[in-house]
């Protein structure tokens, strides 16, 4: 239990422990259900934005607002999430990514429901799921789409969770690393699949791990490559090999204008 992602994982045990303790499951099930009659909070098609984006010959991107991580420290301050926002939708983002982890992210709830509510791009809730509290959280705090990640699930959990999501109207981005979390996650619904090309254990980056395992995955699947896109050339990499949706955080985050630095890297 030493590497980050298992630390990560047992700091979000107790924390979930000490949210139950603090607002009830029931009281989430009942603001979760709300919300998909709001006309503010109702869900904005996750995977649609992708595909729409897709469709039309361009990449599909999904532009992270994070303040920190644990590889990088702190990439951006100060740091207000409505700006990157409304920089992201004006510049050619499909959808946004919002942090919400706070001791390993420095996000928070609050910079998710300031992100939605300065555009109209569907969010991403980006955190760490081990509780289907934390479902019922995503969807009460207005997100279109979880995070399930694959090396911190079981078979069992994957699917209980995705099941809950889907019920809830969020889309589900499946993540994996390697080949064994990828035959774990081809048991699921979902056509997002994301590729990490960071491992979460070592922190180690290498483009090609999505490429590694392109051949294994049905056309059915929509593949997103995730982490250590920086470059121009890393994008034209991943579309020559037909990968064509993209999650990216880190250089936007540096950049002093992210909408402009999204476009810079894509269009
Ligand atoms: O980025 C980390 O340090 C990290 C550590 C432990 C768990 C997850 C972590 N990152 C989450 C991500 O996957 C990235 O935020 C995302 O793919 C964007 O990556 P990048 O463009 O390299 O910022």
């Amino acid at each position: 239990m030493s590497d980050i992602l298992h630390r990560i994982l047992a700091t979000k045990k107790e924390e979930v422990q000490l949210a139950k303790a603090s607002v009830s499951q029931s009281t989430l099930e009942e603001l979760a259900q709300a919300s998909l009659t709001d006309a503010n909070l109702k869900t904005r098609g996750f995977i649609h934005a992708i595909e729409q984006k897709i469709a039309l010959g361009q990449a599909g991107v999904i532009a992270e607002i994070k303040q920190a991580s644990p590889s990088r420290g702190i990439l951006r301050n100060p740091f207000y999430p409505n700006l990157i926002a409304q920089s992201y939708a004006e510049h050619g983002a499909a959808c946004l990514s919002v942090l919400t982890d706070e001791q390993y992210f420095k996000g928070c709830t609050a910079f998710l429901k300031e992100a939605r509510n300065a555009c109209h791009l569907p969010v991403i809730r980006k955190d760490f799921m081990v509780d289907p509290y934390q479902i019922y959280e995503a969807r009460a705090m207005g997100a279109d789409a979880i995070l399930l990640i694959v090396s911190a699930l079981s078979d069992q959990q994957l699917q209980e969770f995705e099941s809950l999501a889907m019920q809830l109207h969020m889309d589900v981005l499946v993540e994996v690393h390697g080949a064994e979390e990828l035959q774990r996650a081809l048991l699921l619904k979902s056509p997002l699949l994301g590729i990490n090309n960071r491992d979460l254990k070592t922190f180690e980056v290498s483009l090609q791990n999505t490429i590694d395992l392109l051949s294994d995955i049905p056309k059915e699947k929509r593949i997103v490559t995730e982490s250590g896109i920086l470059a121009k050339k890393d994008v034209d990499f991943m579309r020559e090999h037909q990968v064509h949706a993209f999650l990216v955080g880190e250089a936007f985050m540096r950049a002093e204008n992210p909408g402009q630095a999204l476009e810079a890297l894509f269009f």
